[in-house]
């Protein structure tokens, strides 16, 4: 299309479910076996089923003294036995309390437990409970956490230490999970210099490229590096065309109206461009298509406009086609420290902080500010069509709930 014709742009929202639907076409589903060590980030495969009750025994909450309260008659108890963790007691003498400490097994008869400040010794070594005592109290049911059985995790749940913590209590040594994404990134641009060379005159350093190899590798990918690419039409179609092994090709640039932005074009010969132009600030030209059947995701080249379109849409459409289903971020409501007068055609993604209570952005939102982002403790959305007035509420997304 030439001149000023601007045809019209796709809500964020309707981009992201129609990514999702093409996520789900593709998936990855391919499943290995890995280690505990090796599972953070990655995506379970199969449901964790329990092999067994937690605790898998009743045992103590407290240091202190396990008695039979269903026999007692409120008489001093003499300690018949010592219990600690690690060790495996006979059956509590009946007339007596068992000494126990946290995390030791209840011996049998045993079902309550009170703590040790809460007693006194008399000379004889017998123990009087000077407060009133409630059946069970201070005993870890067995099974109370878990039951054999049961399904502690879902297939397609992101492995993260609380699910290696929790499937290592199980007993756990090994998860089946999905195999990872291979992503090639792609940093296209002929102004492009790599850091550590000299930088010429036009030019400057890519720094897309390390953004997101870091954050892929964060996310469980296998990345393939692709360098930077020209700004040319026939290299840019012999560098799609030898990708055909990953399952995404992620680039930068090259994917607005200018005369050197080739991969919107590449795409649109191979016939298979499904998205083009969002209703979002940054990264109106974000693109999405397929070249010989490997999808291309084509992010803006502005380093702000990659860091946004990344967390809010390729990162989810990854992480669909790996079988999670809770993908988009959620972020919380937060009052705006700042007004917004005029209504946007674009949904706006400041990067912003919070300080005192309140939503603050960084003052150049520029999408080539990539400093922003580095100041920044989130991005905080500007619904397209609306204004602010300070308190008035807006979502505040943390880069934490992103990055990871
Ligand atoms: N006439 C119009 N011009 C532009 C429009 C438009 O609608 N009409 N959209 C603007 C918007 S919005 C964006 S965002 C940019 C995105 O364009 P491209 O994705 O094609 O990106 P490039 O033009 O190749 O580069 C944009 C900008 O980013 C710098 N860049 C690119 N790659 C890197 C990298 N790896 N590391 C650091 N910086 C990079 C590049 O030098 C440019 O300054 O288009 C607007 N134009
Ligand atoms: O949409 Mo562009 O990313 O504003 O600069
Ligand atoms: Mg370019």
């Amino acid at each position: 299309m030439m001149g000023g014709e601007q045809p019209g742009l796709l809500p964020v929202e309707e981009a992201l479910a129609r990514l999702m639907s093409l996520a789900e076409a593709a998936p990855i589903d391919e499943t290995e076996r890995v280690a505990l060590a090796d599972a953070d980030g990655r995506v379970l495969a199969e449901p964790l089923v329990a092999a067994l009750d937690l605790p898998p025994w009743a045992n103590s909450a407290m240091d202190g003294y396990a008695l039979r309260l269903a026999d007692w008659q409120g008489e001093p108890l003499p300690v018949s036995q010592r219990i600690l963790a690690g060790s495996a007691p006979g059956p509590l003498q009946p007339g007596s309390c068992a000494r126990i400490f946290t995390g030791a097994p209840l011996p049998a008869g045993a079902d309550t437990v009170e703590m040790q400040e809460n007693v006194e010794l008399d000379e004889q070594g017998r123990v009087h409970f000077r407060e009133p005592l409630k059946p069970g109290q201070n005993v870890r049911a067995q099974g109370q956490e878990t039951r054999t059985g049961d399904q502690v995790l879902a297939a397609g749940t992101r492995l993260g230490p609380i699910e290696l913590g929790l499937a290592a209590s199980l007993g756990v040594a090994e998860l089946a999970v999905r195999r990872r994404p291979r992503v090639a990134v792609l940093s296209t641009g002929d102004e492009l210099v790599e850091p550590g060379l000299p930088l010429g005159p036009g030019q400057i350093y890519n720094s897309n490229r390390r953004l997101l190899i870091a954050w892929l590798q964060r996310l469980g990918c296998a990345v393939v590096d692709g360098g930077i690419l020209a700004d040319d039409l026939e290299q840019t179609r012999a560098a799609l065309g030898g990708l055909s092994h990953v399952d995404l090709i992620l680039s930068t640039g090259g994917v607005s109206v200018g005369e050197a932005d080739y991969l919107g074009v590449a795409l649109r010969e191979a016939g298979e461009l499904s998205l083009w132009k969002l209703a979002i600030k940054p990264g109106k030209p974000l693109t999405f298509g397929c070249f010989r059947g490997v999808p291309v995701l084509g992010l803006p080249g502005n380093p702000a406009s990659t860091l946004v379109t990344f967390g809010l849409l390729a990162r989810p459409y990854l992480l669909r086609r790996l079988g999670v289903q809770r993908v988009a971020p959620l972020g919380f409501a937060m009052p705006a420290g700042f007004s917004w007068g005029k209504p946007g055609k674009r949904r706006e993604y400041l990067r912003a902080r919070l300080e005192n209570g309140r939503v603050v952005p960084y003052p150049n939102q520029s999408s080539g500010v990539l400093r922003s982002a580095a100041w920044a403790e989130g991005i905080a959305e500007v619904l397209e069509g609306t204004t602010l007035a300070e308190g008035d509420s807006l979502r505040f997304i943390p880069l934490s709930e992103l990055l990871g």
